[in-house]
């Protein structure tokens, strides 16, 4: 549902992702893990149209984002790293908002408001203004809008930076069940232990490349020696010491990931 196809993108003379090839299946979450300034926010502004390759392409579906932007879109919901609401609606406007400039009709709006309202317990403060929101309920909210049109593909950046236990127990228990309903979830973040509990794989960038993509179980393969938490793996595998010895640095399980069909 997801592909990138040998995506690279520059700025000036900075590269921020370098040949990024990665497919996200439907009923699939992967989590794309990396160091601070690895590649993971630009890969997901080029998958949500946002920034443009300046090489290879990402499709969604069938279509090629940087080419079919609207058509891509109905098909993405995004979540980014600093959430945006207009402070002077509260969560039933916003989303009243966010759900026509989606196309829905007046009675798809409401029906998509209660299902969201629903699913993220927005109900008590659905109808003051959201500047007055803690982090917790913006989160929840911004949620809320990026499903008011129930994609295909949630695409999530960091989605549990600032929550409260129980928000993120809820937020964690929504992106699986998500994904066991054939839908496709690409969730960016640094919360290991969240990656290892929810994801079915895991893609980790280290300085602008994929350098393992599989499960964590292939990981635990692939850095031989290294026992335990995905932590200990992880940390192993983005230390430059791991790539002596090894031609590319290229961890990937290529033997063993699924080429998900859109
Ligand atoms: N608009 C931009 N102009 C110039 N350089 C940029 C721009 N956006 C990102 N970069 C650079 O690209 C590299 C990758 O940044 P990116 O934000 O994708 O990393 P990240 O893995 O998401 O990091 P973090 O975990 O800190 O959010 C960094 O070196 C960053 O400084």
């Amino acid at each position: 549902m997801i592909h990138f196809e040998d995506v690279t993108r520059t700025f000036g003379n900075r590269t921020a992702v370098e040949r990024l090839n990665l497919s996200v299946g439907k009923g699939e979450l992967v989590a794309l893990l990396g160091h601070n300034g690895a590649g993971k926010t630009t890969s997901i502004k080029m998958l949500v149209g946002l920034l443009q390759p300046s090489f290879g392409q990402v499709k969604v579906g069938p279509y090629v984002v940087s080419e079919s932007m609207r058509e891509a879109s109905r098909l993405i919901g995004y979540v980014p790293d600093q959430p945006f609401l207009y402070d002077k609606l509260s969560a039933r406007e916003f989303l009243e908002f966010v759900g026509e400039l989606y196309g829905l009709t007046a009675s798809e709006v409401r029906t998509a408001v209660q299902r969201e309202v629903e699913r993220f317990q927005l109900g008590e403060f659905m109808d003051r203004l959201t500047e007055s929101y803690s982090h917790g309920m913006r989160q929840r909210t911004v949620f809320a809008a990026a499903l008011i049109h129930e994609p295909e593909v949630l695409v999530v950046d960091e989605p549990m930076v600032g929550l409260d236990p129980q928000c993120i127990r809820l937020v964690k228990d929504f992106l699986r069940a998500y994904a066991d309903n054939g839908k496709t979830v690409l969730m960016s973040t640094h919360t290991l232990g969240i990656a290892e509990e929810i994801a079915d794989r895991v893609a980790v960038m280290n300085s602008s490349r994929l350098v393992f993509e599989g499960t964590v179980a292939q990981l635990r393969e692939r850095v031989p020696g290294v026992l335990g938490t995905l932590e200990s793996l992880y940390l192993a595998l983005t230390d430059v010491s791991v790539f002596d010895g090894n031609s590319n640095g290229d961890f990937r399980s290529h033997s063993e990931s699924p080429v998900l069909e859109p």
